[in-house]
């Protein structure tokens, strides 16, 4: 994979990447975007942005905040350059990104922000809340995922990249599956991952 085209930030910031999700368990194909991204994008941080209650979400029973935002730190913490954000579980309510990254970008006034989709995620982007303006906030990297078209269509011109990363044919949804079914997920989600996800017997009764 070649050097992307950078996006021109403001001159000396820092490069925060936002890796938005469920992670209703976070897995590898999570971690695989968030790494590719940030090595290509030269991002000197990657945060992770557990969703309080993602309203688009089609499962109806999401799991506990709590446990999505555990498991996200447990699957980041060995990477330094890896971190993990409470703001939108803690604001309450429908997880909408503009307040994600009004947030954020108020918090680090010093960075400029990429938000990581997944080409499912990025496709969706016109019907999420204030569309039009989320990309005056952060640029938008979306990334190749099995299964799903990766499009610009409709986007605003020089607002989004497309990259290809490793396909991962993960789902969180066949995650959550393979343990209600007593299948294992190991190698899906990181091992502490699956640990956690027995300890505290999520999945089971799907
Ligand atoms: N295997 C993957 N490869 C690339 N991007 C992915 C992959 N899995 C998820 N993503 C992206 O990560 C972000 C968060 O995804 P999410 O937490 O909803 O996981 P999911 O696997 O899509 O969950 P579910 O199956 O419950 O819908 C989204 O932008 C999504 O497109
Ligand atoms: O802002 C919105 O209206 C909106 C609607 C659906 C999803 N999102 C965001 O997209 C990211 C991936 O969401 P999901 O539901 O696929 O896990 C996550 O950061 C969500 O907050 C945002």
């Amino acid at each position: 994979m070649g050097e992307q085209e950078m996006p021109t930030g403001g001159r000396g910031k820092r490069r925060l990447g936002v890796m938005g999700g469920t992670f209703d368990p976070i897995h590898h194909g999570h971690l695989v975007a968030a790494s590719e991204v940030a090595a290509l994008f030269h991002l000197d941080e990657v945060v992770f942005v557990p969703t309080g209650e993602p309203w688009q979400k089609s499962h109806s029973v999401v799991s506990a905040a709590e446990d999505r935002y555990l498991m996200t730190v447990i699957a980041t913490a060995s990477n330094p350059q890896f971190s993990v954000s409470r703001i939108d579980i803690d604001r309450g309510g429908a997880t909408y990104t503009i307040d994600t990254l009004r947030d954020l970008a108020r918090l680090n006034s010093d960075s400029d922000l990429f938000f990581i989709t997944g080409a499912d995620a990025l496709s969706q982007i016109l019907t999420w809340r204030d569309a039009e303006e989320l990309f005056s906030l952060a640029h938008f990297i979306g990334v190749t995922r099995p299964g799903h078209d990766l499009t610009d269509d409709g986007l605003p011109k020089g607002g989004v990249s497309l990259v290809e990363i490793p396909a991962l044919a993960i789902s969180s949804t066949d995650c959550r599956a393979r343990v209600a079914q007593g299948d294992p997920v190991w190698y899906l989600v990181p091992d502490g991952v699956v640990r956690y996800i027995d300890k505290r017997q999520l999945y089971r009764g799907e």
